[in-house]
């Protein structure tokens, strides 16, 4: 599945979770990856949870792996780079899931040749519905663009973009899952203010999003008619779609996805 490489995770946080469960769910051997994690509680989760080799020395998951996923904050990824020492990276493939770190800035780094795939993954992956868009440095190769991809499609689905582009994917999906979070607790609150009992309303908002999506995905028609198909004349529909129009529902998610685009290419200049 690995085709022989073994996978090193530098950082074992949320995200490295997500990827880590997705992957093994999806059928690669725990023997096949490690992670470093300097937080002892936490690879003693890693371990007990996955059955994958948790060390506390980057240096250790490094020499043990051939492709070497960068799943630290983008705020301290320079000093792990050089708390490794010069040359502990050569010849791996590095496969960075940081916001908003260029591929060139990771070379930089890690060494001018090295051969960087970036990657923006969302935590669904948990559950292997994630969704992940990757683009590649200066030398990279299409074996290991497909070999990234091969990665991050058995915890979801992937698609491969332009670099300039990965910012404002980290706004829509990296983060998107955020704003769908919020989404369903809000309308599960809405629900009990008008008399559901909490685990009713909550199990039909987070349904209703399940459902409205797969109803997107799987039928292909645009939202705006399925939208329409809902929405009966005079009926209930029309009377909350109207208010959300007034209340500027519309206008809060796109300045979301702005915002959080923006603070990704801000996060790259650090
Ligand atoms: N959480 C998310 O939804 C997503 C996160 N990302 C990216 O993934 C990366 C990790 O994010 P999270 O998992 O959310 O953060 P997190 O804070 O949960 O995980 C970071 C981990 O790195 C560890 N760490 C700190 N210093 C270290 C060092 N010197 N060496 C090795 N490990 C060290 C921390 O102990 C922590 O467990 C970030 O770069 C973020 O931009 C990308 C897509 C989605
Ligand atoms: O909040 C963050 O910075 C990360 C990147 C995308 C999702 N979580």
């Amino acid at each position: 599945m690995l085709r022989g490489r073994r996978l090193g995770f530098i950082g074992g946080g949320n995200m490295a979770e997500a990827i880590i469960r997705g992957v093994l769910a999806g059928g690669v051997p725990a023997e096949e990856i490690s992670v470093a994690e300097p937080v002892a509680a936490r690879r003693e989760e890693l371990r007990s949870r996955y059955g994958v080799d948790a060390r506390a020395e980057n240096t250790d998951v490094v020499t043990a792996s051939n492709a070497v996923i960068l799943a630290v904050k983008p705020q301290v990824f320079r000093g792990v780079v050089a708390g490794m020492g010069s040359g502990a990276l050569d010849g791996k493939l590095l496969i960075s899931i940081m916001a908003g770190v260029p591929a060139a800035a990771i070379e930089e780094a890690c060494g001018t040749a090295a051969r960087v795939i970036r990657v923006m993954p969302n935590t669904p992956a948990l559950v292997l519905h994630g969704a992940s868009a990757l683009c590649r440095g200066t030398h990279a190769d299409d074996d290991d663009l497909a070999f990234a991809q091969s990665i991050f499609d058995l915890v979801g689905t992937s698609c491969v973009v332009e670099e300039k582009l990965m910012d404002a994917v980290t706004g829509l999906s990296g983060s998107g899952p955020a704003y769908v979070f919020t989404f369903i607790e809000a309308l599960s609150d809405a629900g009990v203010k008008n008399g559901l009992p909490r685990d009713v309303a909550s199990r039909l908002a987070a349904q209703t999003v399940l459902g409205a999506a797969k109803l997107v995905m799987e039928s292909g028609e645009h939202p705006a008619i399925l939208r329409e198909k809902v929405t009966s004349p005079g009926g209930t529909t029309i009377a909350g779609v109207a208010s959300l129009e007034q209340n500027g529902f519309r206008g809060a998610v796109v300045a979301a996805v702005d915002a959080a685009t923006a603070r990704s290419v801000e996060l790259g200049k650090k």
